[in-house]
């Protein structure tokens, strides 16, 4: 890879698959003039990719039509990057034939619809020997994979996992692009994992990931449904669409059986209409459902659960992390474990520090309700990832019942990106919350002042918590830390585990921890 940074996690060594049997399998066609070229049929292909930039030597470069661009305008990269051949639609291969690339394009008329396919044939990825998991629904899937991943460790079993945080394959992990990687990024990934020889793999699945066929090729053992609530308006329109997106999950296509919370209306919807076998949950006391769970005790440090299913299926444990959600994610890990024939008394056994509470699920969740300065007598500061309504309803709710001081809250919104959940987050995060300052997230190409006045007005429109307005989100942090008393605690929601904050189509280098840690010690309170 002639010294560039790699992009994505690949096998060590490729499977590959050649063009002939590609075209045959696939339907597909070999553009004007490929036919020429003395080898195209016997060509092989030994990775794949849909992004020019992360093209290595004997790839199968995928030039799709995008939003704004079509990917074969960048064929000339992906063959000076190695590429060994190209697959496209009709208009991109009609774009090559002017262009002239010199390698041989395969034409279909729905390139990203079969990607899936194609990538677990040149990764051979298609009947995969590890346990697969799939985690869906709005807030918390990040949270369940983590949890997933520890329990399995605690079941002395070897796991990879894909999240909006990372993706990480035995001593590999790698900082994520989208929370669903896109098919050739993904089927690499379990190719990897295959030859690090896991025994099972934890995947977060977007809604965008169902409906643009980044999951395709793969068959998910155990699928989950959390929750629902509104977000990605921009990309799905209305919230039905949302939904629907979700709901395409649980279909024999792409899984065997399903486990679902059935909490919510939506819930219940998916139970309901589930194409494929499920088993439910319900955290209120006497609904109707296969599984319960009961909060047991819960403090600032972390939540005790009880969890109670069908044939006397039952588990205690903790999670050093607050919230009831968090009791629930950690439930429906279980839950999705046990659905695949890993038994509780094997995970329990594999935990440590068990008391009358149960076991001690030891996850560390990169950003997720991350406590800065965990111990201390000065207020506690907290690094969050939630962006929807429904995540700060549901932390700022868990806060009431566990923080002793006041809450103060920060929080910018996403420019470019569903405007629609911004009043709301605003009137959410001002009901509950003591202090509230409003700065600046990813502003993208928006004006980040009208951005904050749109979060203001809802939460003017609350009128509970103190309401004060810093862009800067240093300044903010450093302002949020001048505002508390010993006893309160910070929440800044938002930035999770990213290092960059996006103004105007440039990533400038911002982390959240880093502030908060270099802020905490100039007060003195780290
Ligand atoms: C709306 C959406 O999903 N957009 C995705 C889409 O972009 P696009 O169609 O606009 O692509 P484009 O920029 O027009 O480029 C066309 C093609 O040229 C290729 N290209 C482009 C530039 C280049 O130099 N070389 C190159 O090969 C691109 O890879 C693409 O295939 O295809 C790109 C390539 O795969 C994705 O990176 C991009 O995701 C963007 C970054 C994104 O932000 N997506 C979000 C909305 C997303 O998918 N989010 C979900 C949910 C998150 C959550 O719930 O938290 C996720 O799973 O992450
Ligand atoms: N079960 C839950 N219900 C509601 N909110 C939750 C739940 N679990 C976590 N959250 C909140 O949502 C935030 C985001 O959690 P997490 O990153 O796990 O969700 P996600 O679905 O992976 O989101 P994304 O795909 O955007 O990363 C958390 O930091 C927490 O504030």
């Amino acid at each position: 890879m002639s010294g560039q940074a790699e992009t994505s996690i690949r096998p060590r060594a490729p499977h590959g698959a050649d063009l002939g049997r590609l075209r045959e399998r696939f339907a597909l066609a070999f553009a004007d003039g490929a036919d020429g070229l003395v080898d195209a049929a016997e060509r092989e292909v030994r990775g794949v990719t849909l992004d020019s930039r992360d093209v290595r030597a004997g790839d199968l470069y995928a030039a799709l039509p995008g939003e704004r661009r079509h990917g074969a305008e960048f064929a000339a990269q992906a063959r000076e990057r190695g590429a060994a051949a190209i697959l496209t639609d009709p208009a991109g291969a009609e774009l090559l034939r002017e262009a002239g690339t010199g390698l041989p394009v395969l034409v279909s008329e729905d390139p990203r619809g079969i990607l899936g396919e194609v990538s677990a044939e040149i990764y051979g990825t298609a009947g995969i020997d590890a346990a697969v998991f799939g985690v869906t629904g709005t807030n918390g899937k990040t949270s369940v994979v983590y949890l997933l991943a520890e329990l399995l460790r605690a079941a002395g079993l070897r796991a990879g996992l894909s999240s909006t945080a990372e993706r990480r394959v035995g001593d590999t992990a790698m900082t994520s692009g989208l929370t669903s990687p896109e098919a050739p990024e993904l089927h690499a990934l379990l190719a990897r994992m295959r030859e690090e020889r896991a025994e099972a793999i934890a995947l977060e699945v977007s809604a965008h990931a169902v409906v643009r066929h980044r999951i395709d090729g793969v068959r998910f053992d155990v699928v989950a449904f959390n929750n629902f609530s509104q977000d990605h308006l921009d990309d799905f329109g209305d919230m039905e669409s949302y939904f629907q997106a979700k709901l395409a999950l649980f279909a024999p296509e792409h899984a065997r059986r399903g486990v679902v919370v059935v909490d919510s209306a939506h819930g219940r919807r998916v139970a309901r209409e589930s194409r494929i076998p499920v088993t439910t949950l319900a955290t209120e006391y006497g609904a109707e459902a296969d599984w319960h769970l009961a909060v047991t005790a819960q403090d600032i440090d972390g939540v005790a659960f009880a969890l109670q299913g069908p044939g006397g299926a039952r588990f205690r444990g903790r999670v050093p992390v607050f919230g009831r959600f968090m009791a629930e994610n950690a439930a429906l890990a279980l839950i999705m474990l046990h659905e695949a024939g890993i038994g509780f008394e094997r995970i329990a056994a594999g935990l440590e520090g068990t008391d009358r509470q149960g076991g001690l699920i030891p996850v560390y969740i990169p950003g997720r309700l991350e406590a800065i300065n965990p111990s201390g007598s000065g207020p506690r500061f907290y690094v969050d990832y939630g962006h929807t309504p429904g995540s700060f309803a549901a932390m700022l709710d868990a806060l009431a019942e566990v923080a002793e001081g006041r809450v103060i809250f920060m929080f910018g919104a996403d420019g470019d990106r569903d405007t629609s959940k911004r009043a709301e987050m605003g009137r959410i995060a001002a009901t509950g919350s003591d202090i509230l300052i409003v700065c600046d997230y990813h502003p993208r190409s928006e004006d980040p002042a009208a951005i904050r006045a749109q979060l203001l007005a809802g939460a003017r429109a609350a009128g509970r918590a103190e309401l004060y307005e810093e862009g800067d989100p240093r300044a903010a942090v450093r302002l949020a830390i001048s505002l508390a008393r010993p006893g309160d605690v910070i929440l800044y929601a938002g930035p999770g585990h990213e290092d960059y904050q996006e103004v105007e189509g440039r990533k400038l280098p911002y982390s959240a921890r880093d502030e908060v840690r270099a802020a905490l010690r100039e007060a003195g309170l780290l």
